[in-house]
């Protein structure tokens, strides 16, 4: 079933916060990762990349355990040419059963290729859209040709039109530390972007570190802001990882309430218009980083899919490393380089000195 979230149902929650500040930490372990490696991690390949591909590597997260993956984007072919072949991906897919994919989708005519699309598929390949804007006039002129009031104005109508189709609608706000073109951004800008997406009915609001350049300390200084006005259960943060901070902003939003963090398996990515950052956290590295205790035992201890002491301090789902593991080298692969999941590497090295110390122990017999 699809569900809806309309627009009036978060406006009031939004004024239920600004009466009740909302709690710095929340209680729940439950985490959920939305990986947009499909989307945001190949959309700049400058190479392209086949829909086969991209669909196997959707089809292998859900079986991983993921059960939100982007799937794409239904963007201009002319701006962002690796997601042209979007819908053919969608035709794809292998639903996994309780998995929630989903497309970003930047102004009407994107979004009606996608309600066209749905109404010709059964059961829809995706249940959820995304817009997406920015948190300074240069990135979103940069990355979508307008103003942030003038994107504000056109996402409005797009927000009702795939709510009114029983799409969830989430929301992106880029730049959220600084932005290549005009540096240093306000805080209180993302404040307010935020609480405009909210308004129009997103259901979340991703807080995009779109450069990488965020730290714990100026992460949580916006975080500081924008829960002036915003609940933090509805925001959701997604790091790139350009300074290798990632994790540690993953930590400081998590202590301060963020339960949804976005990554991509590989570490792969980058925005086309944000100029050398890099690509976003790798999936392996947050699920790693969030277990309670190492994947590891003793040397010599064979591996487990689960921590070996204690269980993990976050509920991360069904989601399995070791297969992560591979799917990150697996698509590195094909785009011919190495997987940057420091996770993702110690785990295979692991593998391949167990593999060849089980070869030497075949051939003593
Ligand atoms: C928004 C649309 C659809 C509007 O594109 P459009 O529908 O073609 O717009 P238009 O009808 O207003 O176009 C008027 C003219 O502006 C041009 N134009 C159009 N766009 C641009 C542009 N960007 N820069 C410069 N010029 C542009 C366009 O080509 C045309 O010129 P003409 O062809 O007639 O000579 C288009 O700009 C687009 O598809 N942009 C790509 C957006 C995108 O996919 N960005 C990456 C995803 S967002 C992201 O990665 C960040 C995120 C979500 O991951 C979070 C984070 O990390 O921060």
């Amino acid at each position: 079933m699809i569900h809806s979230f309309p627009a009036r149902q978060i406006a009031s929650t939004l004024r239920g916060n600004l009466r009740h500040p909302p709690s710095r930490f929340a209680s729940s372990n439950s985490v959920r990762i939305v990986d947009v490696g499909p989307r945001d991690g190949l959309q700049n390949e400058p190479r392209p990349i086949a829909p086969s591909i991209k669909a196997e590597l959707i089809n292998r997260l859900a079986r991983a355990g993921l059960r939100d993956i982007e799937a794409g984007s239904f963007v201009s072919p002319k701006w962002v040419p690796q997601m042209a072949g979007t819908a053919e991906v969608l035709s794809l897919i292998e639903p996994v059963p309780n998995t929630n994919y989903s497309v970003l989708v930047p102004t009407q005519k994107y979004l009606d290729d996608v309600l066209a699309l749905l109404s010709g598929s059964s059961p829809p390949p995706i249940t959820e859209v995304a817009v997406f804007t920015s948190a300074t006039d240069a990135f979103a002129k940069a990355n979508t040709n307008v103003t942030i009031a003038e994107s504000l104005a056109r996402l409005a109508p797009v927000v009702r039109s795939a709510l009114g189709a029983g799409l969830k609608v989430r929301g992106y706000v880029s730049v959220i530390i600084t932005c290549p073109y005009s540096g240093r951004v306000d805080p209180r800008r993302v404040r307010d972007v935020s609480r405009e997406l909210l308004q129009m009915g997103c259901y979340e609001v991703s807080l995009g570190d779109t450069t990488g350049a965020g730290t714990p300390a100026s992460v949580r200084a916006v975080l500081e802001e924008v829960a002036k006005d915003i609940d933090v259960s509805l925001l959701a943060g997604h790091f790139h990882d350009t300074n290798g901070t990632a994790l540690a902003n993953i930590q400081t939003a998590l202590d301060f309430g963020l339960r949804t963090f976005d990554a991509s398996v590989g570490g792969l990515g980058g925005c086309p218009y944000s100029p050398g950052a890099t690509g976003n956290v790798a999936t392996e590295d947050v699920v790693y980083g969030l277990m309670g205790e190492s994947l590891y035992g003793e040397v010599g201890e064979p591996y487990s899919d689960t921590p070996v002491v204690n269980g993990p301090i976050w509920d991360l789902g069904p989601v399995s490393l070791p297969l992560l593991a591979e799917i990150g080298a697996w698509i590195s692969g094909i785009l011919g380089r190495e997987t940057t999941s420091r996770a993702g590497k110690a785990y295979l090295a692991r593998k391949e000195r167990e593999r060849k110390l089980a070869e030497k122990a075949q051939a003593k017999l």
